[in-house]
């Protein structure tokens, strides 16, 4: 059966948010300057904007790409070989043979979100290897409509979204501000939220249910809120950290595989599929928002970026600086012990 309140709730996206961003001027092949030496890592790096955002980055030519995703049985090399496939230059000329991307390192960082332990072993590999961190791009993230929990029992998409995220924050703070004392450095943190923030419940985040599966609350309701928090964790991780860019973006509407796992669990998504490419972009279009704000030097700290240059358009909830002060004591507690 269609789940009205479910269409009601995307429609409310539709009709008040910005959706469709194929009006948006930067251009990474023109607008992003070169990233030579600089040290990237970004989740969620193997699926549909992730690898996307590594494209494009490997384009620039950064030193190193840390691709952080699950766990995948070729230990990631697909994705990497993909990244690099898709970065490379048309073929050269006769005359010349040599790999253009030879010198961007790209990694396959195995974490799970889900898994505090995962975290702090991903974060500790990846320290191991570099001593610098310049943009770290929060993007994995899920929607789904069964209810879950991650292994420490939080709700399954706020654990992932949200508290893995910051999480792997507090281990790779240090770095990302070693890296900020760097001459010329430009850290920056792009935390990757969504237009469906809206869909967050009235208060925001329900500090009393973020433990167990929670399922009295709907899907889109335990997304809404995990995106929410996303755009909290940016404000405070800006306002703890000045040193550091740190903004929330949402990248528009595409067809990844986050929709195609909608559209096996539910069929209202399943109906609405074939229409869907109205409402959508591209991957390329959609990854602008994240790469200008990796990058572009008008961005301001804190804000949450809706499309590219947008500034400002979170719901009274999600811009409440009382929500997110409260969301940071509360993942203090909650991470007490595990830094
Ligand atoms: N596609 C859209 O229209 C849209 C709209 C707004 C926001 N977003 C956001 O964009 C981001 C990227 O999503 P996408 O659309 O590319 O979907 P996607 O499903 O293609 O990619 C999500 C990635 O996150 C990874 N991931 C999931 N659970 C994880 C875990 N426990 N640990 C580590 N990685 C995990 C997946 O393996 C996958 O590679 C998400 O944060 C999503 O909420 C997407």
């Amino acid at each position: 059966m269609i789940d009205l309140q479910a269409l009601v709730a995307s429609a409310r996206v539709t009709l008040f948010a910005s959706g469709n961003q194929s009006g948006v001027a930067f251009d990474p092949a023109r607008d992003m300057p070169s990233l030579a030496g600089k040290i990237i890592l970004v989740t969620g790096g193997a699926g549909d904007l992730g690898k996307q955002v590594a494209i494009e980055f490997a384009r620039h030519n950064p030193a190193h790409i840390y691709i952080a995703d699950l766990p995948c049985a070729d230990h990631g090399a697909s994705v990497v070989s993909a990244i690099r496939d898709a970065a490379a230059p048309a073929p050269a000329p006769a005359t010349d043979d040599d790999d253009k991307l030879s010198h961007v390192a790209i990694s396959y960082l195995e974490t799970d979100l889900a898994s505090f332990e995962s975290v702090r072993s991903a974060a500790a590999r990846f320290c191991e290897g570099q001593d610098r961190l310049d943009i770290a791009v929060l993007n994995a993230g899920i929607m789904r409509v069964r209810p879950g929990t991650t292994a420490e029992g939080y709700e399954i998409a706020f654990g992932i979204n949200y508290l893995g995220h910051a999480l792997l924050m507090r281990l790779l703070m240090p770095t990302l501000l070693r890296t900020a004392d760097l001459p010329g450095a430009d850290v920056r943190v792009v935390a990757v939220s969504s237009e469906g923030h809206v869909m967050a419940p009235k208060e925001g985040i329900l500090f009393e249910s973020l433990k167990g599966p929670c399922e009295d609350i709907k899907y889109y309701q335990r997304y809404g809120q995990s995106k929410v928090a996303v755009i909290g964790l940016a404000r405070e991780l800006a306002k703890w950290h000045p040193q550091i860019k740190v903004v929330a973006v949402h990248p528009g509407r595409v067809i990844t595989g986050m929709a195609r796992g909608l559209q096996r669990e539910s069929l209202l998504f399943r109906a609405t599929a074939p229409i869907s490419p109205l409402f959508c972009v591209s991957p390329a279009i959609g990854v602008r928002n994240h790469l200008w704000a990796a990058t572009a030097p008008e961005v301001e700290s804190g804000k949450y970026y809706e499309p590219v240059g947008v500034p400002d358009k979170e719901t009274a909830i999600a811009k409440d600086p009382g929500l997110s002060a409260r969301l940071w004591e509360w993942t203090e507690k909650e991470l007490e012990g595990v830094v």
